[in-house]
């Protein structure tokens, strides 16, 4: 069990804050069925506070993300020194198979330990990805290429490019339940 009962998340983003709720209520339900006691999040508050990213609004490589992802959980930290914080970031990555849509997390224990995490990735279609490289964020760009508005906040753009076979927040879910999963591993009996 933490000993503080609210997890921040650096973002006021739905989709990530119910990424995080997922993964609480994963956890849980798998803890439950575990008898595992141990390790409980039954009854933790996820709380979104939005916090600068200190890189690009569009990070470009998955350096620029993970640190993005660090910088969020590093600023929470700093407000709430006791608490489990995790930063939630979105970018994209040049390859050989084109540009891929990657996202990545961090989260700093209660001890003050970090942990990172990366998500699913999938290429971006050739018109997605020449916009993006032309300087325009792939949140706007994904609202047109979908004709919707605020897709970053609903099912992102892995939604709209598997025809909602994953979501964002089932794609930021599991990179918590890796972070999580890690905390567990390496902080063993502490909680
Ligand atoms: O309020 P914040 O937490 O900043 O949420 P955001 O939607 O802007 O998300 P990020 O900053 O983590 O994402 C970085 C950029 O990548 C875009 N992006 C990344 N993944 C996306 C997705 O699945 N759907 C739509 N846009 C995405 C997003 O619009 C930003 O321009
Ligand atoms: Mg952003």
């Amino acid at each position: 069990m933490l000993s503080n009962s609210v997890i921040y998340v650096g973002s006021e983003n739905p989709a990530k804050i119910k990424a995080v709720e997922m993964a609480v209520a994963h956890i849980n339900r798998l803890e439950k069925e575990r008898c595992g006691n141990a390790f409980t999040l039954e009854g933790i508050r996820v709380q979104g506070h939005a916090v600068s990213s200190g890189v690009s609004a569009q990070p470009r490589s998955d350096e620029e993300t993970i640190q993005g992802a660090l910088n969020r959980c590093r600023a929470l930290k700093r407000k709430a020194p006791a608490a489990v914080c995790i930063g939630l970031e979105g970018g994209v990555q040049e390859s050989s198979y084109g540009l891929l849509l990657t996202n990545w997390g961090a989260l700093i224990d209660e001890a003050g330990q970090t942990y990172i995490a990366g998500g699913l990735r999938i290429p971006l279609p050739p018109e997605i990805a020449e916009a993006v490289r032309k300087g325009q964020e792939l949140g706007t760009v994904i609202d047109r290429y979908a004709h919707q508005t605020n897709v970053r906040q609903k099912e992102g753009a892995i939604g709209i490019l598997t025809q909602g076979y994953i979501d964002r927040s089932q794609l930021f879910r599991d990179i918590v339940l890796l972070l999580f999963g890690q905390m567990k591993h390496y902080s063993a009996a502490k909680i």
